[in-house]
């Protein structure tokens, strides 16, 4: 099982204080993180019995995104208003049904697509007034991906692929950092290997040591477990979470897989493009069960 401990304490917390604006982040518990934190800040937020607690950092936050696709009858409305916040240095997952919106959400708010209306803010910076070059720079600097299909550069060695976002950006890597990663990943062995002679679960474990390389201030992940077998799939849930736990990452990753989602702090549902509900400290089964609920109203 993963360990998120601090996160349950902070579930209990929360249960505790009532209702606020989201479940406050495991930040507010005064966790003290040095790792890519941005200065964009949710201010104080005050629970229901009037208790003030610490300011949460916010690593990305979305206002009214709305993704529109098509045209007349082929209209289709992927994301309807969704007023969204990420904490930094919390792992969330992003579930729900088939269709509802999951992608769209994530590569809106990774600048890989343009809203139809709303705003997107990756720390302080707001992504949809920003020139084409602007945005290319910030997807460079600030955000690390993982995606389903690992897309590694197949005549590159491991070691090339995950230095590559960095030689492009004209950075020299901090080798300090480089061997803290590779370490972690366990791909010592591996860092001459090509992608045609690494298997899945070191493909994929190569494509998160280049989202680390750069200590981006937040990571989207796209079913990053999606191609893997339970085992590769458990070393990778385990490593993001240790990035999350150990080195103060932010990950965004969008699943289908309760088991995957037990992995994080705080998982989103989607329905239907709006985001019905969340879940913090998540366990497999209560996941499965609120997913089921989703699909069922969904009739699927
Ligand atoms: N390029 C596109 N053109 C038209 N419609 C699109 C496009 N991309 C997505 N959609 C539609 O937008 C809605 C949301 O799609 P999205 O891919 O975000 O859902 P999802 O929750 O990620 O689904 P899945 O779990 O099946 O990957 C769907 O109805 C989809 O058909």
């Amino acid at each position: 099982m993963p360990t998120c401990g601090s996160a349950k304490t902070l579930a209990r917390q929360v249960e505790s204080q009532g209702p606020t604006r989201a479940i406050l982040p495991r930040e507010a518990q005064g966790r003290s993180v040095s790792f890519g934190a941005m200065e964009h800040n949710a201010g104080v937020l005050t629970s229901a019995a009037g208790v003030s607690t610490p300011a949460a950092t916010i690593a990305a936050r979305t206002d009214g995104l709305t993704k529109v696709y098509g045209k007349g009858d082929a209209q289709v409305v992927a994301l309807g208003g969704v007023s969204v916040d990420i904490y930094a240095h919390e792992f969330t997952a992003v579930m729900g049904p088939s269709g509802s919106g999951k992608s769209t959400l994530m590569h809106c708010a990774a600048g890989l697509d343009a809203a139809t209306s709303g705003q997107v803010f990756i720390g302080g910076t707001e992504l949809t007034s920003l020139k084409e070059k602007e945005l290319t720079a910030l997807r460079r600097d600030k955000i690390g991906f993982i995606f389903q299909a690992f897309n590694l550069i197949p005549t590159l060695t491991a070691q090339e692929n995950i230095l590559l976002p960095l030689s492009i950006a004209g950075r020299k890597p901090e080798m300090e950092w480089f061997d803290t990663i590779i370490d972690t990943v366990g791909l010592r062995e591996r860092l001459g290997h090509r992608p045609n002679e690494l298997s899945g679960g070191q493909m994929q474990r190569v494509a998160c040591a280049r989202a680390l390389a750069s200590r981006p201030e937040i990571i989207f992940a796209d079913e990053p477990t999606g191609n893997l077998d339970s085992r590769a799939s458990r070393e990778i849930l385990g490593f993001l979470r240790r990035s999350v736990t150990e080195f103060g990452q932010t990950i965004v990753m969008v699943t289908h897989d309760p088991v995957a989602a037990s992995y994080t702090d705080r998982v989103l549902f989607l329905a239907d493009g709006q985001v019905v509900d969340e879940m913090r400290s998540p366990t497999a089964e209560r996941v499965l069960e609120r997913i089921t609920g989703l699909d069922s109203a969904k009739g699927v």
